[in-house]
């Protein structure tokens, strides 16, 4: 495992740490090959370090994607969108010029069209990602890989891009990139808050399956892996 831990005092500088680093691979990509791509986690850490990013001004927004890791098989308009919340907290700004590939592609279910849809639109995506955003929930899901699952087999070993997921703990359906895919990028972080949080990350670094704890598949892949955590 090569896992790097950074800890801060709180969680406004825990942004703007994250939002300068992945500022810098936005910049590097740019630089290195035209355009930048970055796909971000949903749920409930990291509004704060999306209002971050946005406002920076010294990036060329025009040349950047932004996607996300994965998301719940809804529309914009729910509150349980990953997409609004990129889109109230971070394309706001200077980061408004940047252009935003959805994940959920419509209707009821992530359908085999459904999927397919999604996947026609990551194919433009300017490959590797410059960064990946990982968050963590406490059961030790990342992404959408799920313990219990339904295709988290293939989720974490397929070569993506994307695929429909279906979990007891996840609540909607789900849309997830593939772990291979994600794993192509110039930076990896693990974005984690709270005492507790840290407690199950300890557990997921510890001796296990990974089916029980699905975010030890990211810390096992032997990419570099930068956690950044606060209390
Ligand atoms: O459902 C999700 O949960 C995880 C963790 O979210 P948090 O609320 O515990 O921060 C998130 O990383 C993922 O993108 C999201 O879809």
């Amino acid at each position: 495992m090569i896992i790097e831990r950074r800890s801060f005092a709180d969680k406004a500088t825990l942004a703007k740490e994250l939002a300068e680093a992945v500022a810098d691979r936005i910049r590097a990509a740019i630089a290195e090959r035209g355009a930048a791509a970055i796909a971000v986690s949903g749920g409930s850490t990291p509004g704060k370090f999306f209002q971050a990013l946005g406002k920076t001004k010294d990036i060329d927004w025009s040349k950047v994607v932004v996607t996300l890791v994965d998301e719940r098989w809804v529309d914009e308009t729910s509150d349980r969108s990953n997409a609004l919340l990129v889109n109230e907290k971070m394309l706001q700004g200077p980061a408004a010029n940047a252009r935003f590939f959805p994940l959920y592609s419509g209707g009821e279910e992530p359908t085999d069209a459904a999927i397919a849809k999604t996947n026609a639109l990551m194919a433009e995506l300017p490959l590797p990602f410059a960064a990946v955003i990982l968050g963590m929930g406490s059961d030790g899901h990342t992404a959408s890989f799920f313990p219990g699952g339904d295709t988290l087999d293939a989720a974490l070993n397929a070569s993506g891009p994307t695929l429909a997921i279906r979990a007891p703990g996840a609540g909607e359906p789900r849309v997830t990139f593939t772990l291979p895919r994600l794993l192509e990028t110039d930076g990896l972080y693990l974005h984690i808050e709270g005492e507790g949080k840290a407690e199950v990350l300890d557990a997921a670094l510890g001796d296990g399956p990974v089916e029980d704890m699905p975010i030890r598949a990211v810390l096992r892949s032997g990419e570099p892996v930068t956690v950044y955590w606060c209390p």
